[in-house]
């Protein structure tokens, strides 16, 4: 298989900042083009934009975004609060992410140590999300590479959700071993979870696959047991949105579920990411903020109602899987095994 083409997912040309709307995926591919930090703000609570790594990059270029028109003359005090608000503004769009603090607080940083004039502080924040864009999607090869080594031999792997090239702005997390392994010549078969609510299995990871050339085989969330059972699945491999000190791992709704059903079977669970969204400030699981959404996202599809319009809903948007039951962690700097305290530790000094 030829090198795999990533999903232009958040990209800037030179002039505009643009994301792929995933909201319209399958069905439709369109760009938008981004033009001021609400927009920005909009697009990553919407999940038109989605996934740790890539909302942490087009964050980035928000935080760029909301001071790009501000007159050169503007003394550099004001300038820099104009950052902060925009940082902390940016950061209230998604809690439980942490890629996206952390890409907007490395870009302050470095823009407010950069220059004294106010166009030297706009200049540093573009340079800075330019830089970590390309940070980023190096950093997914190298998750790629260390987590094929781990599928050889497979023929089928579960994952959940999307942590593929769309959630990131690379080859993506959990899918990056499933490219690298398919560039070697290895046949894997994806079985790829819907993922209800928002159904980011059924809708990306089934259509970047298919793209890519990757078999990819759609299956709803409660098929994932009998797949495991029929062996049709040598390993589950999924994302992950913050991964705590302990080795805790929050990520999408349902992968604590799928996690157990992996111990159940005997199978492997590996959770795959940059260390990026390593946060060693959140000590364990119960510490890590998970997102609620609204109720719309499971009562309604595609505007039909699925359930009694009004009823009480429950829709967190993650769950948090514990250490206990995480084979390895995949990141860029290699492959973590339990106890996961000191590895996590090494990975992030
Ligand atoms: C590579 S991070 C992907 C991660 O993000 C997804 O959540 P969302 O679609 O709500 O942004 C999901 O948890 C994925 O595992």
């Amino acid at each position: 298989m030829n090198t795999i083409t990533p999903v232009d997912t958040v990209s800037f040309d030179g002039r505009e900042v643009s994301l792929l709307d995933q909201t319209l995926l399958p069905g439709q591919q369109v760009r938008l083009i981004i033009e001021d930090a609400a927009q920005m703000h909009e697009a990553i609570g919407m999940l038109r934009v989605r996934g740790a790594p890539a909302i942490g990059v087009a964050a980035a270029f928000g935080l760029w975004l909301g001071v790009r028109g501000l007159s050169d003359d503007l003394p550099r005090p004001e300038a820099e609060a104009k950052v902060e608000e925009t940082r902390t503004y940016l950061a209230g769009a998604r809690p439980t992410a942490v890629n996206l603090s952390w890409a907007l607080d490395r870009c302050a940083a470095q823009a407010l140590a950069t220059g004294s004039s106010t166009a030297q502080l706009k200049q540093a924040l573009l340079d800075a999300a330019i830089q970590l864009r390309t940070d980023e999607e190096a950093t997914t090869r190298l998750i790629g590479e260390h987590g094929a080594d781990l599928l050889t031999g497979l023929s089928g792997v579960l994952t959940h959700c999307n942590a593929g090239s769309a959630a990131t702005v690379g080859l993506g997390t959990a899918l990056a071993p499933i490219y690298v392994a398919s560039e070697r010549g290895q046949a894997l078969r994806v079985f790829a979870d819907e993922t209800r609510p928002l159904l980011q299995g059924a809708r990306i990871t089934a259509w970047e696959l298919r793209e890519a050339g990757v078999p990819v085989t759609v299956i709803t969330d409660s098929m994932a047991a009998v797949v495991m059972r029929q062996g049709l699945v040598g390993a589950v491999i999924v994302g992950c949105d913050r991964v705590a000190a302990n080795g805790d791992v929050a990520n999408k709704i349902g992968t604590y579920g799928v996690a157990l059903l992996a111990r159940a079977h005997g199978l492997p669970f590996y959770v795959a990411g940059p260390t990026s969204t390593i946060d060693l400030g959140t000590p364990d699981g119960d510490h890590i903020e998970i997102e609620q959404r609204g109720a719309h996202e499971v009562t309604h599809h595609g505007g039909v109602l699925m359930a009694p319009d009004g009823v009480d809903v429950f829709n967190p948007a993650f769950d948090v899987t514990p250490a206990e039951y995480v084979t390895a962690i995949i990141t860029e700097k290699g492959i973590i095994y339990p106890p996961y305290g000191p590895g996590l530790q090494a990975v992030k000094a």
